[in-house]
Parts: structure tokens; C-alpha cells; sequence
């Protein structure tokens, strides 16, 4: 199979879909590998290591969308992306089409087959495709949300961890799952007070048995949401409901009761957020302010670190692209149930229940997709 990846072109992102080792994998199957020229700069790796790799190099995006039957990137594509899909071929990549009712239309009537990284599933209730980029951005929430805590940058002027004789930052983690246990251990890891939030028992417990005295839990509900806001320095919002539009758990009018300068991180904002006052930002220009309470809300956030995020992100995906690209992904997505999870559009049609819901779109069952 003929498989290409463009250049990402979304501001400050410099992540690219194939590592030069995904490629060399998929050349090794059999496969033709297109990337396009300079894609992989900016997570450091030169065309001459794709071309190491067996791939061959594109001049343009034009070349890699006209050729590819399977087309494979990191981010949502952008509208010129999207003009340039088509009927048969196949898009794998993240979507986060719950909240971007453009992007779902686009693609519908682009006749494509995209099938999105955070919607694949595994045999344990995980995300296999999106945990490595949660283990990312959960890492970095602390430390950016520490930078936007200093008093030149808008913030509280607080110090994660305290110093001797004063107080550390009081962090609030809300859902603790893959991005909300990293940004946990982060967080503790730097000195700060930590809770955690979530509404899961069985993952609080585990938490608690793993990490021990490192962070607190408790229970998410509005009445503990309500009694820890008003303490926090940093509020880090980590909740996911898979492929549908996140709960606003924190409202605008909560912030008149958090400190003035605090700072939330809003991790969820690629699935819409989870903060009332959250819009997306980007890397240039990452934090604005709601009444005085600083906002970050990056919706690509591995982006700032595209080596480690491209090496973790290539890992992840190179199993799921070999059996889309060996067996066609008719066949893939009917051995494999999880990869059919991943089944976002087809030929026309929206094949996500959550992203149905969100939107109010009639949805064809993935089932009923592979015979379409
Ligand atoms: N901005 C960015 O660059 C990135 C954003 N993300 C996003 O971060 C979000 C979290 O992802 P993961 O940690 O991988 O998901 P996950 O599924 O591992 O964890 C989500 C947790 O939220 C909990 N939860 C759901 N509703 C809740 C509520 N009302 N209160 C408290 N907890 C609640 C769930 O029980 C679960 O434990 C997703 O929207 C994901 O797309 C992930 C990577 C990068
Ligand atoms: C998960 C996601 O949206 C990202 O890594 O940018
Ligand atoms: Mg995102």
C-alpha cells in the first residue's frame, strides 16, 4: 500500500505522523512510504533518514494527498488539509471531532475513511493511541502551568514548592486518569500539595495503592469541586469522556472564588474543555485571563516537546498502521474491534456515537460501515 505523511502544518507543531523507524518497518512489509520533505525537521529527523528508511521524498503536500491511499499525521487536518481528501482513502490521525462541527462536516462530505488515534481502544478500557500524548501532556501540565504561576507571566507569583519557613502551591487535579496521574506525580515530584479528583472509585484506589502519600485523592463531585477551588493555585483539567465533548465542571462564575493570578491548565480543551472559560490557544500565544484567573488551554501541547512526543507517538501507532496498510483497513477494522473504535467516518457517513451525540448527526454502526 502507498502510505504518505504531510508536513503538519497547525501553528507550532512540529510533530511528524512516521518516524524514519515506522517507516523502515513499513517498507519492510512491502509497502510504499511518501513523506513530505522537511516533515520531520522539527522532531529532528532529516529527509536523508527517511530516505535511509526506503521512503521516498515529497516536494509538496499536494504530491503526498494526490498519491496516498493512507494518509497519516498527528493533528486534526486543517481546512486545506481537508479539501484535499478523497473518496477510498484513508486518514489516521488524532480528530478530537466532538467539539468542531466544520472538521466533521469536511470530512463527511469528503467521502473519506478517517479513523482517529483517540478513539482506538485496548482489551484493559484504555486508549492505547492517545495515552502516550496524555503521558506527555500530563507531564508538561505542572511545569507550563508553574511558568504561567510567575508574576511576569499574569500569574499568583507562587512557587511550586514552597522553600523552607513557607507553604508550597496547592494543586488541583481534575480526573485521574492517564494526563491527570502524570501531571500528579509531576506536581507532587516539584513539591507542590496535590489532590486528584476523579469519579471513578476503582481508579482512585488505584492510585492510592501506586502512589501512596505522594497526592490526595477524592471523590469528584460539584460539593468537593467547590471546596478545593477556592485553596487552588493551579487547577489541572484532565477529565475525558472518550470522543465526547468534556463536562464544564468549572463555571465562570467559580472564579470570582478562586485567588486572584491562580492558574488552570485545561488539558481537555482538544475535546472542548472542561473549564466554562476555556477557548483553545496555541504555543505562541498559550495563556490569556478571565477574570483575573490565568488560562492555558494548548490543545496540542506535546507539540512544545515533538522529539519525545514523536518517538512516543511513533510506538504507539506503528502496530495499527501496519495492519491498516497490510490487510487494508476493511479487514483491520473487522479483526480488530478496537481499531474499529477508531472508526470516525466513512464514505459519508459519521461512525461515532459520542461524536453523534455531541453534534446531533445520524451515526451508521461501525459494523454496518466495513459492508459500505
Ligand atoms: N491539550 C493537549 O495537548 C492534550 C490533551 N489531551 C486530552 O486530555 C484529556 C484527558 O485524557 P486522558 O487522561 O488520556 O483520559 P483518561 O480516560 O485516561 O482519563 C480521564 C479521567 O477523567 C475521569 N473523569 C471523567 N469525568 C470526570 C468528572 N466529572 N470528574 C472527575 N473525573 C472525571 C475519568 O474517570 C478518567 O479517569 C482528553 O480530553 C485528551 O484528549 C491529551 C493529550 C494532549
Ligand atoms: C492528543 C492530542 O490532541 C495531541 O497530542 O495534540
Ligand atoms: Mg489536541
Amino acid at each position: 500500500m502507498q502510505i504518505g505523511c504531510p508536513r503538519e502544518i497547525k501553528p507550532q507543531e512540529f510533530r511528524v505522523g512516521l518516524t524514519p523507524n515506522a517507516a523502515r518497518e513499513a517498507v519492510a512489509h512491502g509497502h510504499a512510504v511518501l513523506v513530505e520533505t522537511g516533515a520531520g525537521l522539527g522532531a529532528g529527523f532529516d529527509d536523508d533518514a527517511y530516505i535511509a528508511a526506503g521512503a521516498r521524498i515529497a516536494a509538496s503536500a499536494d504530491e503526498i494527498f494526490a498519491e496516498a491511499e493512507l494518509v497519516v499525521k498527528v493533528k486534526e487536518p486543517l481546512a486545506q488539509e481537508r479539501r484535499r481528501l478523497r473518496e477510498g482513502q484513508v486518514l489516521f490521525t488524532y480528530l478530537h471531532l466532538a467539539p468542531d462541527p466544520d472538521q466533521t462536516r469536511e470530512l463527511i462530505d469528503s467521502g473519506v475513511t478517517a479513523i482517529a488515534y483517540e478513539t482506538v481502544t485496548d482489551d484493559r478500557g484504555g486508549l492505547p493511541l492517545l495515552a502516550p500524548m496524555s503521558e506527555v501532556a500530563g507531564r508538561l501540565a505542572p511545569q507550563l502551568g508553574a511558568w504561567a504561576l510567575q508574576k511576569a507571566n499574569g500569574g499568583r507569583g507562587v512557587l511550586m514548592g514552597g522553600v523552607p519557613g513557607v507553604g508550597p502551591a496547592e494543586v488541583l487535579v481534575i480526573g485521574g486518569g492517564v494526563v491527570g496521574t502524570h501531571a500528579a506525580r509531576i506536581a507532587a515530584g516539584m513539591g507542590a500539595r496535590v489532590t486528584v479528583l476523579d469519579r471513578s472509585l476503582l481508579r482512585l484506589r488505584q492510585l492510592d495503592e501506586t502512589f501512596g502519600a505522594a497526592f490526595s485523592t477524592r471523590y469528584s463531585s460539584e460539593g468537593t469541586l467547590a471546596e478545593l477551588i477556592d485553596r487552588a493555585d493551579m487547577v489541572v483539567g484532565a477529565v475525558l469522556i472518550p470522543g465526547a465533548t468534556a463536562p464544564k465542571l468549572v463555571r465562570r462564575a467559580d472564579l470570582a472564588r478562586m485567588k486572584p493570578g491562580a492558574v488552570l491548565v485545561d488539558v481537555a480543551i482538544d475535546q472542548g474543555g472542561c473549564f466554562e472559560t476555556s477557548h483553545p490557544t496555541t504555543h505562541e500565544d498559550p495563556v490569556f485571563s478571565v477574570d483575573g484567573i490565568q488560562h492555558y488551554c494548548v490543545a496540542n501541547m506535546p507539540g512544545a516537546v515533538p522529539r519525545s512526543a514523536t518517538l512516543a507517538l511513533g510506538n504507539a501507532t506503528m502496530p495499527f498502521l501496519l495492519a491498516l496498510a497490510g490487510k487494508g483497513w476493511r479487514q483491520a477494522c473487522a479483526d480488530d474491534p478496537h481499531l474499529r473504535a477508531g472508526l470516525n467516518v466513512h464514505a459519508g457517513h459519521l461512525t461515532c456515537y459520542a461524536v453523534g451525540l455531541a453534534q446531533g448527526i445520524d451515526v451508521l454502526s461501525p459494523h454496518l460501515a466495513l459492508k459500505a
